[in-house]
């Protein structure tokens, strides 16, 4: 295993659920954190939350889907950490509707955030990971990305393009040590999902994937997972 202590960590929707769980995992294993956030009154308030650690944290202010908003954020980060060792891609949004009640502006507004709001970022930390001959992109993908179902087709269609721009990208950036993999995690505790059926103790929590996440930066670098699968051990029903 690597010590991961001292790093530099940008997360994408790091103000609440997956992205703040995670900030706070990383956060305590004393990597200096930058969170990403559209809204200004949220990502403050999780950025305060994050200030009990003894770590830099830097909270950026844009959106993902705006490549303007992610040239002008990067530059903040590059005036803050000296280098980005980690970039975890986890913004993203969700809207179920069955398909012939969606629009062209439903599977647009999605794409924007969840495919080339990743596109932007590694587009834009990619080259300086590459300068540095290291470092590691987590995307999260989902499992509606390896199996769609009713009411979520447009959903499915952004996490199964995450799986493909991944695929194509970790294949290009082995030869410079730069690790790029996705997790397809299955229903997660957080505001996303809203209402489950599923008693919530009995759900994966959003805690849960920060510490695979951490768990996977932990490994020695010349390893790495390419995904993995994350499902509640035995989800109840209320
Ligand atoms: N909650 C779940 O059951 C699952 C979630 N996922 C994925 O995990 C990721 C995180 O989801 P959750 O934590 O559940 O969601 P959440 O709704 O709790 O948090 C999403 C975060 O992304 C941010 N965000 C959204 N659009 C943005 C934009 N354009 N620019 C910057 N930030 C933006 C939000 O402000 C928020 O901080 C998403 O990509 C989601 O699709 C995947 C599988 C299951
Ligand atoms: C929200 C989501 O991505 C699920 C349940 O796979």
């Amino acid at each position: 295993m690597q010590d991961i202590t001292g790093k530099y960590a940008v997360i994408t929707g790091g103000t609440r659920g997956i992205g703040l769980a995670t900030a706070h995992a990383l956060a305590e294993e004393d990597v200096n954190v930058a969170i990403i956030g559209r809204n200004a009154d949220t990502l403050a308030d999780a950025a305060d939350s994050l200030r009990k650690h003894d770590v830099q944290i830097v909270a950026l202010n844009g959106d993902v889907s705006r490549n303007e908003d992610v040239t002008r954020m990067l530059n903040e980060v590059k005036d803050a950490f000296p280098r980005i060792d980690i970039l975890i891609n986890n913004a993203g949004i969700m809207k179920h509707m069955p398909f012939l009640e969606s629009s062209e502006d439903d599977l647009s507004e999605m794409m924007n955030v969840n495919l080339f709001g990743i596109y932007n970022m590694m587009h834009g930390v990619l080259p300086m990971m590459q300068e540095q001959g290291l470092g590691d992109v987590i995307n999260i993908s989902s499992m509606s990305g390896l199996k769609a179902s009713s009411h979520s087709a447009l959903y499915s269609a952004t996490k199964y393009a995450v799986i493909g721009m991944t695929e194509g990208v970790m294949q290009e950036m082995r030869k410079h040590n730069i690790r790029v993999s996705y997790l397809t995690p299955s229903a997660v505790l957080t505001d996303l999902i809203g209402e489950s059926s599923l008693k919530e103790e009995s759900m994966t929590h959003p805690e849960d994937i920060a510490d695979i996440i951490v768990s996977q930066l932990k490994l020695n670098p010349r390893t790495f997972i390419k995904t993995s699968q994350m499902w509640a051990t035995n989800p109840i029903h209320k």
